[in-house]
């Protein structure tokens, strides 16, 4: 797997940035810039793990398939991506949702700071929240919506805001109603089909599938100079689930459990990504990876994306699901709510995960890690 050594994250919504270093780049207009500067030439961290393997490809699933839940299974025990067809969600609101974010993104850069997120602010338009991380910039521009969507809106059309606020509620609610579904194909693929720690989540109306969640638009525009340029480092999302919708343009890679490269994740028309978050990894103690993954971009075309970042209601415990631990099985992960892991991962970054781990002491001394992927972390306790 490529390094994460310099490369962490914190997609979610409830992230609080920490002003990013190059404050008074902060807000430069790519789409106007000539010649990538120097703020933004991400020159050694990126080549490091420059190598790319397509060879082998992310899965695409048919949730029509009557052998879905099993795919569904390999999938996220191996790679902890896939992309999935045949979702019920119209390819016109997929359609809808990217020509919104492309107005949002188009407009003048005096305009959209109206709608800047604030300093320890979360929703709102600004460069990526793992920015502060860096000491490079990334060739990108985001806006999250938490909450309610007509408060930024407003800001940045004042007249004319409905049409936006229409398409992202339409497209939160059907997202919401894939998410709890996924979850309970992921969940299922685990033998899990109801839990006592999952009272939350259990499959109530569909539109009601008890979880909470960000929309998050992200922009990539073309990139003079895209070998030396960051469109969004490497991180894993802090979700249980996300599903991503990209615009006919790749530049999503992801790093496969174990193997070296990237591999990118081809936009297939109307099929969208789904990625095992931190928190599907603690819940399957340790069986789901969750999926190391960053956007790269292109020189010529622009790229949109938007992530449905889903996760438990915020002061819910998650912890490794107790149909999957015995003696044998200890628990790898310390209870710990979404808000609660968003704090660990905003200092600990890509070590959030140990950072929760236990040190568990079987009753033969060994943690059975052969399912983890963050075995390396674990210790013997003899
Ligand atoms: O643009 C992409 O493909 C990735 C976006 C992403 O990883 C995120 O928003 O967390
Ligand atoms: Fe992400």
């Amino acid at each position: 797997m490529p390094s994460m050594a310099s490369s962490v994250i914190l997609p979610d919504a409830s992230f609080k940035s920490q002003p990013p270093l190059n404050v008074h780049k902060k807000y430069l207009d790519l789409s106007s810039v000539k010649e990538l500067p120097e703020t933004h030439a991400w020159t050694s961290s990126k080549l490091d793990d420059e190598e790319t393997c397509d060879a082998e490809n992310v899965p695409i699933i048919d949730l029509n398939d009557e052998n879905a839940i099993e795919l569904i299974g390999r999938a996220c025990r191996t790679w902890g991506v896939f992309q999935v067809i045949n979702h019920n969600i119209p390819k016109s609101l997929l359609d809808e949702i990217e020509f919104e974010g492309k107005k949002l993104f188009s407009l003048p850069m005096q305009q959209k700071l109206r709608a800047a997120r604030s300093p320890d602010g979360v929703s709102g338009y600004g460069v990526a929240r793992i920015s502060s991380f860096f000491s490079k910039l990334m060739w990108s521009e985001g806006f999250t919506i938490l909450g309610s969507v007509s408060e930024h809106a407003r800001l940045l059309w004042p007249n004319d805001y409905n049409k936006f606020c229409d398409t992202i509620e339409e497209y939160q609610k059907a997202m919401k109603r894939l998410a709890g579904r996924l979850m309970w194909l992921m969940l299922g693929s685990l033998g899990i089909t109801e839990d006592d720690d999952l009272k939350w989540a259990a499959q109530k109306e569909p539109d009601d599938q008890g979880g909470s969640a960000a929309l998050q638009l992200n922009s990539y525009p073309s990139c003079p100079d895209p070998d030396r340029a960051m469109g969004l480092a490497a991180h894993t999302d802090s979700t249980i689930l996300t599903i991503l919708h990209q615009s006919n343009t790749s530049g999503l890679q992801v790093a496969r459990e174990g193997r070296a490269g990237w591999v990118t994740v081809p936009p297939l028309a109307g099929a969208l990504v789904v990625h095992v978050g931190d928190l599907l990894h603690i819940l399957s103690n340790g069986l789901y990876p969750s999926v190391v993954h960053r956007a790269v971009v292109n020189r010529t075309r622009h790229r949109l994306s938007v992530a449905y970042l889903y996760g438990p209601p915020s002061s819910v415990k998650i912890s490794p699901l107790r149909k999957l631990v015995d003696k044998y099985h200890p628990p790898l992960y310390r209870p710990i709510t979404w808000s609660e892991y968003l704090g660990t991962k905003a200092k600990h970054f890509d070590k959030a995960l140990t950072s929760v781990r236990l040190l568990c002491a079987p009753r033969n001394g060994f943690v059975d890690t052969s399912n983890d992927h963050t075995s390396s972390t674990v210790q013997l306790v003899g």
